[in-house]
């Protein structure tokens, strides 16, 4: 089994950045969702955008955003992924995609199976489904909580498009979640943190080496 990518989401400093880039994660996560504590402004966004670029792959995170807002920030920061985190349909995935002609991820929550069969309706829509926990009712936020979901409803998952694995993975279970599931990417944000937002750099290089130790 070839080792996962790995996506390190919500950068926000410089230094979180370059320790993402030589511990060789696949893509950097920059999150576009006001009430989020990893929230970029569109010049911050741009600054490490313009740091990364041809050294990471870029992953632009919203959460049922504008078009008009998606747009700013994908001329700004010259995304190579979009990733939708919200709300968002089959159809506005679609919609996302064909406007801004770049692969689109989409987020889904998990509590049961019937979570991992509805992804499927994103087929032909999205380029890849995340599979993340699915949050307490009432969360600020949709993701980037920390919190596991069972990772053996991925068991043996035959998957009918690309897909990732999310949700409370830190450099202490990120082997097992990838044992279990097979998982061939695996994103990460709060467990490689210090603080809501604050990246720790030793965390980051450790949750990369566990990834690959399969
Ligand atoms: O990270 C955020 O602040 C965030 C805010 C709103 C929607 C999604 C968000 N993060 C999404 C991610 O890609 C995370 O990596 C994923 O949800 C897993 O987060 P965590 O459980 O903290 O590793």
């Amino acid at each position: 089994m070839p080792a996962p990518e790995i996506k390190i989401c919500g950068l926000t400093s410089p230094a979180a950045l370059e320790a993402a880039i030589a511990a060789r994660a696949d893509y950097a996560g920059l999150v576009i969702f006001p009430p989020s504590p990893r929230h970029l402004a569109l010049a911050d966004a741009a600054a490490l955008a313009a740091r990364a670029a041809g050294r990471i792959k870029l992953v632009g995170l919203f959460v049922d955003a504008a078009e008009s807002l998606v747009a700013e920030v994908v001329a700004a920061a010259s995304l190579d992924v979009i990733q939708l985190h919200g709300k968002e349909d089959p159809a506005r995935v679609a919609a996302i995609r064909a406007a801004f002609g770049k692969p689109v991820w989409k987020a889904t929550a998990v509590s049961a199976r019937d979570d991992i069969t509805r992804a499927e309706t994103f087929a032909g829509a999205a380029d890849l489904v995340l599979f993340d926990a699915k949050p307490p009712k009432g969360a600020a936020m949709p993701g980037g909580l920390g919190l596991v979901f069972d990772w053996t409803l991925l068991a043996g998952y035959k998957a009918p498009l690309p897909w990732g694995l999310a949700g409370g993975l830190s450099p202490a279970n990120v082997a097992e979640a990838v044992r279990v599931t097979k998982a061939p990417l695996v994103d990460v944000s709060s467990g490689v943190e210090s603080a809501p937002g604050v990246k720790d750099e030793a965390l980051i290089k450790q949750f990369c080496r566990e990834a690959r130790a399969i």
